[in-house]
């Protein structure tokens, strides 16, 4: 044989190898609509989530082509109600994409799956019973007193800075990382405290951000990052882990050993003692460990998620004063009648009408996850006309959905919290069906109650005590979409309205 002649040919070969793979590529879904490169390679859409704006990329592809469109070579992004109700119903139970598997760290040699990345659906109905109960609507009350604990820190601190231009963005994570570390552990983090980042925590968490490029090519990670996990397999030293570690260490400690509830120091059911109990209530499928991936999902899940929708709301308020107006002119009237009190509460947040069209609005315009849902359709669908075979990767992208005219009407690219109040019930609802915030279906935010609850009791409070300014209206702030879409660079000053005594309240 003449080696010479044949591994001079290696190069030849090989790009006939590429070249068939991309006409095979090009032809699984040809007929649906999108960018021609899309078609060929996943690299396509790697390339748009490095630049970390595909948010707005997704927007401008579904204005250009429709409902429908194809981002990779079995990709497809849909967009409309019809296509939430195809997707995320729960009878099909379409399982969750490869998207997710990034997602899972390597433990005991193994990816984990948590109740969040996995993508087996009967092993997340097994995960999602024990602790459902924990966050249902009926439960939240009993976490206000968390969040008001915190809530009351936050004005503490936020009185300090009176005068000063602050990056509202970054304390508004320190606030939601503390309420969520306080309603899962009793214990919050030490940010609002120290106005830092102890531990790192933050910066390592965003460190993560290369998920969401091996999400468009989870083959990589499967091949090559999972392997050399698990090849260098050792402990976890994320600082969050290790808060988390050391929370559930102490309260095995402390706790009575006649105590059913694994209540915290002070006597309270914070989510850890629920898990807890969980795991006493359901041994087989809740272990030590399953009760740390509990803890850490809230975590991981619950704080950034939470303060890029504070942040959403404040950054619209203050670049559009009149709805900043008519909102303070609603707290005012609530307050002055004795309807609110300066620390407001959850039944109370609920009478107030423009704050519940600001609080929708702002998680239409700014959906905190900027990234489709994927899913993988189990059985053919159709939708818009097109046909999708059996294994084709769909999903839908919040961005592109709440920008969609037939539901929140010709203006729906602008800020108009007015809309959730001047349409007519029927309008409501499918404005409602279209909110995809939190997503749908079976795999729907399990925290979004919680969340609800925080941020409609935090923002009418602060707007009571304070007034927020730019600090210079030319600055806008910065978007970066690592799944997530962050913000950063929200400066304003801070005035006080009244000052009043916090300790009354604590
Ligand atoms: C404004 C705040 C929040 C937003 C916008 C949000 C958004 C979402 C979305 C879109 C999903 C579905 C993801 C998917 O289908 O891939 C999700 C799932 C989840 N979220 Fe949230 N979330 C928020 C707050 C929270 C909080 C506070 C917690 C915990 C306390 C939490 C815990 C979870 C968990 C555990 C899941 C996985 C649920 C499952 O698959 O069963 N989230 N969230």
């Amino acid at each position: 044989m003449d080696w010479f002649r044949l591994i001079s040919r290696i190069p030849i070969i090989s790009l006939l190898f590429l070249v068939i793979i991309l006409i095979r590529n090009h032809f699984r879904l040809r007929r649906i609509p999108g960018p021609f490169l899309a078609g060929l390679t996943n690299l396509w859409r790697v390339y748009y989530v490095k630049r970390g704006d595909a948010q707005d990329t997704y927007v401008r592809l579904h204005k250009k082509y429709g409902n429908v469109v194809r981002v990779g070579p079995n990709s497809v992004s849909v967009s409309g109600l019809e296509a939430i109700q195809a997707i995320y119903n729960v009878q099909d139970k379409f399982p969750k994409s490869e998207f997710y598997t990034p997602q899972q760290f390597i433990v005991r040699g193994k990816p984990y799956e948590n109740m969040f990345n996995t993508t087996n659906e009967d092993f997340h109905q097994l995960l999602r019973k024990p602790v459902a109960k924990a966050y249902a609507m009926t439960t939240i009350v009993e976490y206000e007193p968390f969040v008001d604990d915190t809530t009351l820190l936050f004005l503490k601190k936020m009185e300090e800075l009176v005068g000063q231009t602050i990056d509202f963005a970054v304390w508004l994570q320190y606030y939601a990382f503390d309420v969520i570390g306080e309603m899962t552990f009793s214990k919050k983090f030490g940010f609002l405290e120290k106005g830092e980042d102890v531990g790192g925590i933050i910066h390592t968490l965003h460190s993560l951000s290369r998920i969401q490029i091996l999400g468009q090519i989870p083959w990589v990670d499967r091949i090559f990052v999972k392997q050399y996990h698990k090849y260098k397999s050792r402990p976890s030293t994320s600082p969050v882990v290790q808060f988390t570690m050391a929370q559930m260490q102490q309260r095995l400690k402390t706790v009575r050993y006649d105590d059913k509830e694994f209540l915290s120091e002070h006597g309270r059911r914070d989510f850890l003692s629920r898990f807890l109990a969980a795991r006493q209530a359901f041994p087989d499928i809740v272990d030590d460990f399953r009760v740390l991936a509990y803890t850490n999902t809230n975590i991981v899940a619950g704080s950034d998620s939470t303060a890029i929708t504070l942040r959403a709301v404040f950054y619209h308020l203050l670049r559009n004063p009149i709805t900043m107006q008519r909102l303070v002119e609603e707290i005012d009237v609530a307050a002055k009648s004795g309807r609110i009190s300066t620390l407001v509460t959850w039944p109370q947040s609920q009478t107030l009408e423009y704050l519940d069209a600001v609080m929708k609005e702002a998680m239409r315009v700014h959906a905190a996850i900027g990234l489709p849902l994927e899913r993988v359709n189990t059985r053919p669908i159709s939708l818009y006309g097109y046909e999708f075979p059996t294994g084709t990767t769909i999903g839908v992208n919040a961005w592109s959905m709440h920008r969609d005219k037939s539901v929140y009407g010709e203006d729906a690219d602008i800020w108009r919290p007015e809309r959730w109040i001047e349409a007519s019930e029927e309008e409501k609802k499918i404005m409602n069906r279209g909110l995809f915030t939190f997503g749908g279906g079976t795999r729907q935010c399990i925290g979004r109650n919680i969340s609800l609850l925080e941020m409609y009791k935090v923002i009418p409070t602060l707007l009571q005590r304070f007034t927020f300014e730019l600090a210079d209206p030319t600055d806008d702030w910065t978007l970066f979409n690592s799944v997530f879409v962050h913000q950063s660079n929200l400066n304003l000053i801070i005035r006080l309205r009244r000052s009043s005594d916090h300790s009354e309240e604590a």
